[in-house]
């Protein structure tokens, strides 16, 4: 089994550690955080130290790569762009959880984590370094951009388009063919019937455009 390591040692990747085990899919060996002490435990393994380590670990035949589990979707890409400019060799991997249901031609990028239940249905498609929590749903035809994220119990209609690194907050419903642009936050429960413009903060049922937001803002 090819190994990897998750980058990042929080509540979000504790699920994507859950994840990769019940899936089967690679070993880990260990985890890098920047704040917690080399040889710590996290979750079941050992802080390996932090993206310095990635050297040493990329000389060893079977080590590929690993996941950025950071939950914070303009942190997590920040990380992702260190480790492509220092380790270009470095292999970003997907956390899918075996109960997912996908339909045909779905595609699905790198370094995306895909939580139990999710619905991904005929011809949809996941960026790269995406989050999809728990029984969220992407329905035909629709799209989630790179580094953005769907809370848990998220739902779209058909055509959806979701852009970069935009979060989707717990339960909202998306009305079919409607269109959210990048660096968007979008509150719990909201209900989304017309498009949203980037950079834009989201709530209400229906939904309302209620501020404006700079990318690197945090939105929880
Ligand atoms: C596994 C997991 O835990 S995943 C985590 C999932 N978490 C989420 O989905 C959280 C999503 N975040 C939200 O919904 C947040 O409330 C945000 C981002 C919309 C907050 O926006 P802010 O502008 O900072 O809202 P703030 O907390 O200051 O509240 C301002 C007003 O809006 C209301 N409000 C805030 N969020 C919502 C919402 N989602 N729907 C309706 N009203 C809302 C508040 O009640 C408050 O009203 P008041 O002025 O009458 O008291």
């Amino acid at each position: 089994m090819k190994r990897i390591v998750v980058i990042g040692a929080s509540d979000q990747s504790r699920c994507t550690i859950d994840v990769i085990e019940q899936s089967k899919t690679y070993e880990i060996l260990g985890v890098l955080d920047k704040n917690l002490s080399q040889g710590e435990r996290f979750a079941g393994y050992t802080i390996l130290g932090y993206l310095e380590v990635i050297e040493d670990l990329l000389a060893n035949d079977d080590f590929i790569g690993g996941i950025v589990a950071i939950g914070d979707n303009f942190t997590r890409r920040k990380v992702v762009k260190e480790i492509e400019n220092l380790y270009p060799e470095f292999q970003f991997v997907n956390a899918i959880h075996p109960s997912v249901i996908l339909g045909n031609n779905v595609r699905i990028g790198k370094g995306s984590l895909i939580m139990p239940g999710v619905i991904l249905n005929n011809n949809s498609g996941v960026g790269d370094h995406c989050i999809l929590l728990t029984r969220s749903s992407l329905d035909h035809d629709s799209t989630l951009g790179n580094y953005s994220s769907l809370s848990p119990g998220v739902t779209t209609g058909g055509r959806v388009s979701i852009g970069k690194c935009s979060a989707i907050g717990i339960g909202a419903n998306i009305l079919h063919c409607k269109t959210i642009g990048n660096h968007c936050v979008i509150g719990g429960g909201a209900l989304i019937n017309k498009n949203v413009e980037d950079g834009s903060v989201a709530y209400g049922v229906p939904a309302r455009i209620v501020k404006k937001r700079k990318k690197s803002e945090k939105y929880l």
